[in-house]
């Protein structure tokens, strides 16, 4: 570590957190990952996203060295998976790991604690998981939203510089899902890696930095929200026809189709604000609306245009 890492705490952001080369994974004839390549940086904090049975839970298990893989390489931290997780260096939070009934969240974090030779400190567990509060309650009388915070506090005992979420807010409501992200946002904010799968678009946009999209065992896209949102391109800018003759707008900048749909005259383009300024020159802009453009409009091309593929 760095003498500023070490005074402020923050781990230093550089060299390769998660490197995947052509893995692959089937379970007898379910070809579940054929070639991933996903490459995480330290520091990072990464959504893996993809519908049912896209593969995300069992690249989450290679990852951990819980599941074997059948070709490719896995590199985690520098080193091979059951390395660094032995060496305490990652965390994880599963779906459905169920709490120890009748012990307290300070007793089960001290022991799972217990089972690390360099823990994180009790008192910074609880406070980074916003359970100090409740530490002395039973770990199995909490709420959805209590519990998976408990889970990520867990997760923390080893201070590992790599937390591994396999869709960490699942069921979970709007304001917990919120407080759950609020406390990992802090945790990633000192330097450590968040790689998380999940199938909310929204929270794979605001959280991540980088959104891989996966579909049957392959990355589809890689990207920030924002790129991912632009490579699909296609919006629809909607105005009133009037008596205007629809055939003259197909020339416009941007636009890639003409529709008439009643009185409305929607237009493909792959450039809104070209498409926009055009129409505003021509006085043509009555009651605009532009629409798509959305992630989940690039993650439905994304994996619809992949459909068929016979992959
Ligand atoms: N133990 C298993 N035995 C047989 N097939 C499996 C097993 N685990 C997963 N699969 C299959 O492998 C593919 C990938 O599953 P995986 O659970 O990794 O996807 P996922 O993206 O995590 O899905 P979800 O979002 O529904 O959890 C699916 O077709 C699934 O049915």
């Amino acid at each position: 570590m760095t003498q500023e890492s070490l005074v402020s705490g923050r781990r230093p952001r550089t060299g390769s957190a998660v490197n995947f080369s052509h893995v692959t994974k089937s379970y007898g004839d379910v070809h579940a990952v054929s070639g991933l390549d996903l490459a995480v940086d330290r520091g990072e904090t990464v959504a893996l996203l993809g519908p049912n049975g896209a593969g995300k839970s069992t690249t989450v298990g290679m990852l951990l060295g819980l599941l074997p893989h059948d070709g490719g390489t896995i590199g985690l931290l520098g080193t091979d998976p059951h390395e660094a997780v032995h060496a305490g260096r990652v965390g994880a939070m599963l779906q459905d790991g169920g709490l120890i009934p009748r012990v307290t969240v300070r007793e089960l974090v001290e022991f799972v604690r217990g089972t690390y030779a360099a823990p994180m400190e009790l008192g910074r567990i609880l406070e980074t998981a916003r359970l100090t509060e409740l530490a002395g309650r039973r770990a199995d009388k909490l709420s959805g939203g209590q519990a998976q915070r408990v889970r990520f506090a867990l997760a923390l005992c080893g201070n590992p510089e790599l937390i591994v979420l396999d869709e960490p807010t699942a069921a979970l409501d709007v304001t917990s899902r919120r407080e759950l992200w609020q406390t990992m946002a802090a945790y990633a904010a000192l330097g450590n890696t968040l790689l998380f799968s999940t199938h909310y678009l929204e929270e794979a946009d605001e959280y991540a930095e980088r959104i891989v999209v996966i579909d049957r065992g392959r990355v589809l896209a890689d990207g920030t929200g924002a790129e991912l949102k632009r490579s699909v391109g296609g919006r629809t800018v909607g105005i009133d026809l009037g008596d205007r003759d629809p055939g003259g707008f197909r020339r416009l900048p941007g636009v890639t189709g003409v529709e008439v749909r009643g009185a409305r005259l929607l237009l493909s383009t792959d450039d809104a604000d070209l498409t926009v300024t055009e129409l505003a020159r021509l006085g043509a802009l009555r009651n605009v609306e532009v629409t798509g453009g959305g992630l989940e409009a690039a993650f439905l091309a994304l994996t619809g245009a992949d459909a068929g593929s016979g992959v």
